[in-house]
């Protein structure tokens, strides 16, 4: 059976087009624009204490309860980010992703230094650390 050019033609446009909006909209969002990325410079380094969550994440549980609750934070000391609840979460996801090397949440900040996730953060705890960091960056 002899294949007609044009069809194939017309088969390779509509492939390499599917491809093209494939392509763009799986690594078109992983990349934020300059403009996200200095704003979420500036929340790291403009906020003693700065948390990037999602509010149905157990290990942002985690962390919140230990800053709040055991270490009695109060609102006003701490940046949080609920990125599932704001327009622009992904984005600030996608550069935070790029500033750090981290993209799960939750990604905690303190003194503008990067700490990591929940893990490290309660890590930070039970090796004794964690209340010399905060005071100093609260004083
Ligand atoms: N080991 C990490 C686990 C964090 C994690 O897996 N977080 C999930 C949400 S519960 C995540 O960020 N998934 C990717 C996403 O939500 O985009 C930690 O201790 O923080």
């Amino acid at each position: 059976m002899e294949i007609s050019k044009p069809l194939v033609l017309v088969v390779l446009i509509a492939t390499v087009f599917v491809f093209r909006r494939f392509f763009s909209s799986v690594f078109g969002s992983m990349t934020a624009s300059p403009e996200t990325v200095q704003k979420v410079q500036g929340f790291i380094k403009d906020n003693k204490i700065f948390v990037a969550s999602k509010t149905y994440c157990p290990y942002c549980q985690a962390t919140l309860k230990l800053l709040f609750e055991d270490k009695k934070l109060s609102k006003d000391q701490v940046l949080l980010l609920q990125l599932d609840t704001i327009k622009e979460g992904s984005e600030i996801q996608e550069a935070l992703q790029e500033i750090t090397g981290q993209r799960t949440v939750p990604n905690v900040f303190i003194s503008g230094k990067h700490i990591g996730g929940n893990s490290d953060l309660q890590a930070l705890e039970s090796s004794g650390k964690l209340d010399a960091l905060l005071q100093k960056a609260l004083a």
